[in-house]
């Protein structure tokens, strides 16, 4: 029977530890998105919490992305809107978090996947960690997470990557654009230091941690409307036959 999906907090020593798993590649439906922003929100408030680490289940895929499942369902545009407007919701609690948020990227990033690791403060990634902007191939286009994609590394390196949905930038390629802070051998090396990188971080002001964090995401106040107007672009284009068409083939291989 395949494994259910779930996401699970752990909270030890001032580190909480979000780890997301769904057997479809961690691929997200709305229900994780909607799950992912409550957990975002409580931690942040939580005052047992100083640092967050956001990592996924399994060793192949770190996230694909958004649920081609559930975007074969969306048949009117406010549906499309409302799904997408999922991803915007979960950059916008990463943003309004007020505790550090690092990435432990192991496997491969897709779509919405790479918007993540882009929202969060610091990413550690394995060897594995390539990823794709695979959403022009499907009919669409990265239009919610481009702003948290294009904050890191900027809009030529965003065009690059858009413009070649099927071609994998390795995990050196990410680095150097700024996706990624450091890549590590293997993902057992990358996972202790995540949390040897969290727990160092722990003894340090939250206060100065907070205002750091506003300064890392200055210049976005912008963001709530504009991504307002992306998911508006993902929601009516996700209706096209060329999507629907284009999902429906890669289910069926
Ligand atoms: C992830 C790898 C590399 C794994 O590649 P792999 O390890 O070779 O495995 P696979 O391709 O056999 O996939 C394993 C299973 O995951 C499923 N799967 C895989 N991806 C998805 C998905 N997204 N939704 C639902 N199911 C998915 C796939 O169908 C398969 O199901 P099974 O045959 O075992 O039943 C490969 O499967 C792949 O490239 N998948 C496509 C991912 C993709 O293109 N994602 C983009 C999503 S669009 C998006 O995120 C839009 C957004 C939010 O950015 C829009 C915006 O910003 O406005």
């Amino acid at each position: 029977m395949e494994q259910l999906h779930y996401i699970k907090t752990d909270i030890e020593s001032d580190i909480a530890t979000i780890e997301f798993f769904h057997p479809k590649s961690n691929s997200f439906p709305s229900t994780q998105l909607n799950e992912l922003i409550r957990i975002f929100d409580e931690l942040g408030a939580n005052d047992k919490v100083k640092i967050i680490i956001l990592k996924s289940a399994g060793d192949k895929v770190f996230s694909a992305g958004a649920s081609f499942d559930e975007l074969l369902t969306i048949d009117e545009f406010e549906k499309g809107k409302k799904f997408f407007m999922g991803f915007a919701n979960v950059i916008l609690a990463m943003r309004r978090c007020p505790k550090f948020i690092v990435g432990c990227i192991t496997g491969k990033i897709v779509g919405g996947g790479v918007g993540l690791t882009a929202a969060c403060d610091y990413a550690l990634a394995e060897s594995n960690s390539a990823a794709r902007l695979s959403e022009l191939s499907i009919g669409i286009g990265p239009f919610v997470i481009e702003p948290a994609i294009t904050r890191k590394i900027g809009i030529t390196a965003f065009s690059e990557m858009t413009m070649n949905p099927t071609e994998w930038k390795s995990p050196e390629w990410l680095k150097e654009k700024g996706i990624f802070n450091h890549v590590y051998p293997t993902i057992e090396e990358c996972e202790k230091a995540s949390l040897d990188f969290a727990k160092n971080l722990s003894v340090y002001s939250l206060d100065a941690m907070r205002d750091l964090k506003s300064i890392f995401w200055q210049g976005t106040d912008h963001l709530p409307e504009l991504m307002k107007s992306r998911a508006e672009m993902s929601g009516r284009l996700v209706l096209s036959d060329f999507t629907k068409e284009t999902l429906m083939k890669f289910k069926s291989n």
